[in-house]
């Protein structure tokens, strides 16, 4: 049987991830893929009691304590769900993973960066996704979709810098890691976006070697 793929989404709150991640799915499972859909920080029991408090605006954390938290809610979603996915040959997409660790605990929080790779190495080994959907937005556009919302979590309730710094760490990434994660440009229309996706689906997983 084939192993699985992992495809992760990334951004910055409000880029509109979540608004496409049924129909990823949807689109996958007319090609006859049995997918399983979930997120970060979450996916598990664990995970989502980890993930409200991560998220409760009530709470003050420090930026390392976060950081673990956020890696053993990983641990618990690779053990659980990721990675027995990917063995019975599902495929996984996930409303974030480790970039977001990068992007935004390194580039938000300023946690050093060798202190994620340590972590990254420990959780992962050389496991990385199959692919990488970069939902790019200027900060200013994905606080105004945010706002159209009415809630706002621990994050979500940063400033502007916090968000550009996330944004730069993406962007560098993106740049870094050109093979794995592909950079859309999310402030266009709902249709714009889903049409990039496509591209991106059919040329990476879907392309006939030699058609
Ligand atoms: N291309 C788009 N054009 C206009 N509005 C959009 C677009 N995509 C999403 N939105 C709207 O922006 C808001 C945020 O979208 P969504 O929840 O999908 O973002 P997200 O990236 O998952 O954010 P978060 O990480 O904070 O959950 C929603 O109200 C959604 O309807
Ligand atoms: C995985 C992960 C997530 N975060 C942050 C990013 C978001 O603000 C929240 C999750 O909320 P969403 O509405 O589901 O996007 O968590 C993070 O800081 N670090 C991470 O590793």
């Amino acid at each position: 049987m084939n192993q699985g793929q992992l495809i992760t989404l990334e951004g910055i709150d409000g880029a509109g991830k979540s608004t496409q991640l049924t129909w990823i799915k949807e689109f996958l499972q007319r090609r006859g893929i049995t997918v399983i859909t979930t997120r970060e920080p979450g996916g598990t029991s664990l995970g989502e009691e980890l993930r409200a408090i991560l998220l409760d605006n009530n709470l003050t954390i420090h930026p390392e304590t976060e950081t673990l938290l956020m890696f053993a809610a990983r641990r618990e979603h690779l053990d659980k769900v990721i990675l027995p996915a990917l063995e019975r040959g599902d495929w996984v997409v996930s409303d974030r993973f480790t970039d977001a660790s990068f992007a935004y605990q390194g580039g938000g929080r300023q946690v050093k960066k060798i202190k994620l790779e340590v972590l990254e190495q420990w959780i992962q080994g050389r496991m990385q996704p199959d692919l990488t959907l970069y939902f790019d937005v200027p900060v200013e556009l994905g606080r105004q979709r945010i706002g159209a919302i009415n809630s706002t979590d621990r994050f979500e309730k940063e400033q502007g810098d916090f968000f550009n710094r996330v944004r730069a760490v993406y962007l560098q990434r993106a740049h870094e890691f050109p093979d794995r994660i592909y950079r859309i440009d999310a402030s266009q229309s709902f249709n714009e976006v889903q049409a990039a996706i496509r591209r991106i689906l059919e040329t990476t997983l879907f392309s006939e070697p030699n058609a």
